[in-house]
């Protein structure tokens, strides 16, 4: 028989693990209809961010959103912001057009960027994006809230909307269509070989000349890997019912059948019930931002993939891409504008 002098159990010493989060804080460039939904509302619910900063160009705008949403710091609309070594990562849900430029300034002041869909006007500037922000070490998320969770959310367009100006990088297949794109491409794990047909209807309302060239629904036939064919199709001008009742922008996207089995997660997946696309894509992001694994993720070349395509369908459709940002970045000078 063993002869202890104390029971073993006196022996055993308790081990109390300490898990410290690193927090981050947000800055939010523009107080855009879509922050509430996309950074504001899941921040509530993360214990890593912190709303610590909020740009726009109107001070009055500022201040209100800065109030109803506790962000603490205040700025106007200039790249001072972008500076902020208190600001870890940048929100940016601005006009698509200033997504470049306002992308480029903030990695180059050493912020990640959860940057609105679609990423860019171009795939070359997309290319850009993704390609400064691996040389800095930066994580950059296009915001394809739905590939964390499907749903969109949907709502009526008016006439001075962002997405009705060419010059911001507006149209149909710039806004639901981006969406249309992505899920075939998404579904059909491959990207398009072609774009065998493109047709689009031009936004005629108005004759407003930030109005031309812009698209109010498009359709298109992709030929896809494996004899698959996608037809992406978007409709960001619907008619009211009875003329009164606004209707939701028309997405749709179709790829000829093929069988899949679908598989649930292995063990208890992410998430709770209530969360929204938004709140599962801040996890991702988050999650990557701080090293670890996210459930989900949407890789660069996938980004720099779907503005390849928009652009394949605008060329073919004839409305052309969007303008190129005047934007150019230079690591010295911080990149000030260059007009052709
Ligand atoms: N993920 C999603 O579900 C959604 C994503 N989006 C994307 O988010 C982005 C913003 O969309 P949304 O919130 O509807 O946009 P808003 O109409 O609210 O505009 C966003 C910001 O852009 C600036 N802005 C507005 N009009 C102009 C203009 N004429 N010229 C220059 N700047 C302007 C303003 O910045 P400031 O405050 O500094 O004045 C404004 O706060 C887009 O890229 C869109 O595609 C939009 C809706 C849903
Ligand atoms: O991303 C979006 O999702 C919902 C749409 O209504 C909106 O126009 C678009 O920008």
């Amino acid at each position: 028989m063993f002869d202890f002098p104390f029971p073993p159990i006196l022996f055993l010493r308790a081990q109390v693990q300490v898990v410290t989060r690193m927090t981050l804080n947000f800055g939010c460039f523009g107080a855009a209809k879509i922050a509430p939904a996309a950074l504001v509302h899941p921040s509530r619910t993360h214990p890593e961010i912190v709303l610590c900063a909020i740009a726009a160009s109107d001070p009055h705008r500022v201040e209100d959103f800065a109030q109803r949403h506790g962000f603490q710091k205040r700025y106007g609309g200039d790249s001072a912001y972008q500076d902020d070594p208190d600001v870890d990562v940048i929100y940016k849900p601005l006009p698509n057009g200033l997504h470049f430029e306002w992308t480029m300034k903030a990695l180059q002041g050493g912020k990640h960027v959860l940057l609105e869909k679609p990423a860019t006007d171009t795939a070359d500037e997309a290319a850009q994006i993704y390609a400064l922000a691996a040389s800095k070490k930066l994580v950059v998320l296009e915001a394809f809230h739905y590939r964390f969770q499907p749903a969109i959310q949907r709502r009526t367009v008016k006439a001075d909307d962002i997405r009705w100006s060419y010059e911001l990088g507006g149209g149909s297949t710039m806004d639901p269509g981006s969406y249309a794109v992505n899920v075939v491409r998404y579904l059909s794990s491959s990207n398009p070989t072609a774009v065998l047909t493109a047709t689009a209807v031009p936004y005629t309302y108005t004759s407003l000349p930030q109005h031309q060239k812009v698209d109010k629904s498009f359709t298109a036939t992709l030929a896809l890997e494996n004899e698959i064919i996608g037809e992406p199709h978007s409709n960001l001008s619907v008619p009211k019912i009875f003329g009164i009742i606004p209707r939701i922008p028309k997405l749709t996207a179709t790829k000829s059948a093929t069988r899949e089995k679908a598989y649930s997660f292995k063990g208890a997946a992410k998430g709770e019930d209530w969360w929204t696309t938004y709140r599962y894509q801040m996890e991702a992001f988050v999650d990557k931002i701080q090293g670890r694994t996210p459930q989900t993720w949407l890789e660069p070349q996938d980004t720099i993939d779907n503005m390849k395509w928009i652009e394949a369908i605008y060329a073919k459709d004839g409305f052309g891409s969007r303008p190129h940002s005047q934007y150019v970045y230079h690591e010295e000078n911080r990149g000030e504008r260059e007009i052709d």
